[in-house]
């Protein structure tokens, strides 16, 4: 037999016997209906199934807080790579563009302290008793300085490159001149789209991360290689290691330092590694957020949402389960880029009381991340004086254990004047570029939510 192509044929197989008696009609009307009732059975049923299963899996919010820089998204990261390692290395390529800026930018901050060299130095005259005394700089080190202003390019491009079709995001420097202010982005926009395009079809294994380019790219990432001697030149240049000394600036304790591997960063078949990725420093405008399941043991599974608020104050967040605060002890000599007449520390402890204080904080658990340790034991080492700054530590011992405990019993004191009810204290020395360390207290962190919520009863 042939079908007609617009004849369903199911509806003809159960279509009823052309000759079909009245009793034969009734009998088989009443098996539908049974049938019918069955399966509306099986289909409730099912529901069931489904809402339970839903109603078991377990949702816990965590909100991360601290001023700009604390180090934020760089624990999202870490949440990412412990949760969707995944997710996290397919979006390696993206971050190459990055780590490419911020090396241009590192630069700008050496030229940027050249130029100030030069301006004392060739005007001795107008010079009084309490300036800086630079060191005259060497015919060398400004042909190198000239050299490197190709440099603007390969950052024009890949800033194009970031923001291209995207208005969220945000560079912030103007066209004219390069200057240090910092690349922001919207969290809110697929940037990391931008980046990756090129990258989808890519095949690094036979032909290198550049096979399948845009050429505007490639062209800056060969502009960028081609500057890498003079990049390492500069920044191994005892005259430029004093004139930074004199400037106050260590580069090494900037965020996005990448100077001391110019080469393997600039070399064109780099691929960033998990450990570059969390050095990368790209400023979040806006709110972003890392959904994961997490499965413990024999526990029922949780879904995790964490919530990064960009250089954001206090913002008005409520049901949160977690707030980890990020407090950078590193910052103790070093003001707000915001404002200027603000410590960073300082402001990371005022923003502690005011989460503490909270009353609508109350139920949350507060963890607190003593952040950018590696940081501070560095800076002390380098002879820079904790008591200086915080001079309520007048002249003890400047070394990390006794600082970075002393900074500890201050926040527990806090917590423990300003809480509305009485609560755990829970915190943590941190570096949370060190991915290996910081998974270990994000598993901590993880386990004590999940524990202290269910014993709440908080978990929906
Ligand atoms: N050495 C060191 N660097 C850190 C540490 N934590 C964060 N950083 C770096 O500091 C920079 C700033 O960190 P982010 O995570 O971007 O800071 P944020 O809090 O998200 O800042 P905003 O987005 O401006 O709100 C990045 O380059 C990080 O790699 C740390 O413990 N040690
Ligand atoms: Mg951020």
């Amino acid at each position: 037999m042939t079908i007609a192509p617009d004849v369903d044929p199911l509806a003809l197989a159960l279509q009823p016997p052309p000759d079909e008696t009245p009793q034969a009609r009734e009998a088989r009307l009443q098996s539908e209906r049974e049938a019918k009732k069955r399966s509306d059975l099986i289909d409730e049923e099912l529901t069931r199934e489904r809402n339970a299963e839903k109603k078991s899996v377990k949702s816990v919010k965590v909100l991360l807080l601290g001023q700009s820089e604390s180090g934020k998204s760089t624990t999202l990261k870490n949440f990412q790579l412990i949760n969707s390692p995944k997710a996290f290395k397919a979006e390696r390529a993206s971050w190459r563009g990055v780590v490419h800026l911020n090396v241009v930018r590192s630069i700008w901050h050496i030229l940027n302290a050249l130029a100030t060299a030069e301006a004392y130095t060739s005007s001795p005259h107008l010079l009084g008793p309490d300036d800086p005394v630079y060191p005259p700089l060497t015919p060398e080190l400004l042909a190198l300085k000239m050299r490197l202003l190709p440099l603007r390019q390969v950052e024009m491009a890949l800033l194009d490159r970031l923001t291209h079709g995207h208005s969220g995001i945000k560079n912030e420097m103007p066209d004219d001149e390069p200057n240090l202010a910092e690349v922001s982005i919207n969290s809110a926009m697929p940037w990391k789209n931008a980046f990756s395009r090129i990258m989808k079809n890519l095949r690094s294994s036979v032909d290198g991360p550049e096979a399948n380019e845009a050429p505007d790219s490639r062209e800056a990432r060969e502009l960028l290689y081609a500057c890498a001697e003079d990049m390492v030149s500069l920044w191994n240049d005892p005259t430029v290691k004093r004139v930074l000394k004199v400037h106050r600036l260590r580069l090494e304790d900037l965020a996005g330092f990448f100077l001391d591997s110019i080469e393997r960063v600039t070399a064109l078949s780099y691929e960033p590694t998990d450990d570059d990725i969390l050095r990368a420093r790209l400023k979040t405008l806006g709110v972003s957020e890392h959904q994961f399941s997490l499965k413990a043991g024999n526990m029922v599974p949780h879904n995790w949402t964490v919530y990064d608020v960009g250089g954001a104050r206090v913002p008005y967040f409520d049901c949160m389960h977690a707030i980890i605060l990020l407090a950078p002890l590193s910052c103790f000599d070093q003001v707000l880029a915001e404002d200027e007449r603000v410590n960073r520390l300082e402001d990371s402890i005022l923003l502690w009381k005011i989460i503490v204080s909270s009353p609508l904080l109350k139920d949350a658990n507060l963890i607190l991340f003593l952040n950018k340790c590696d940081i501070l034991k560095a800076k002390l080492a380098s002879g820079v004086r904790f008591g200086q700054h915080v001079t309520s530590y007048g002249d003890r011992p400047n070394d990390f254990e006794n600082c970075s405990q002393y900074m500890k019993k201050k926040f527990a004191v806090i917590a423990k004047q300003y809480s509305p009810e009485p609560r755990a204290f829970y915190s943590y020395f941190t570096s949370v570029i060190d991915s290996q360390s910081t998974s270990n207290i994000l598993a901590s962190v993880q386990d004590t939510v999940i524990r202290r919520s269910l014993g709440k009863n908080q978990l929906l």
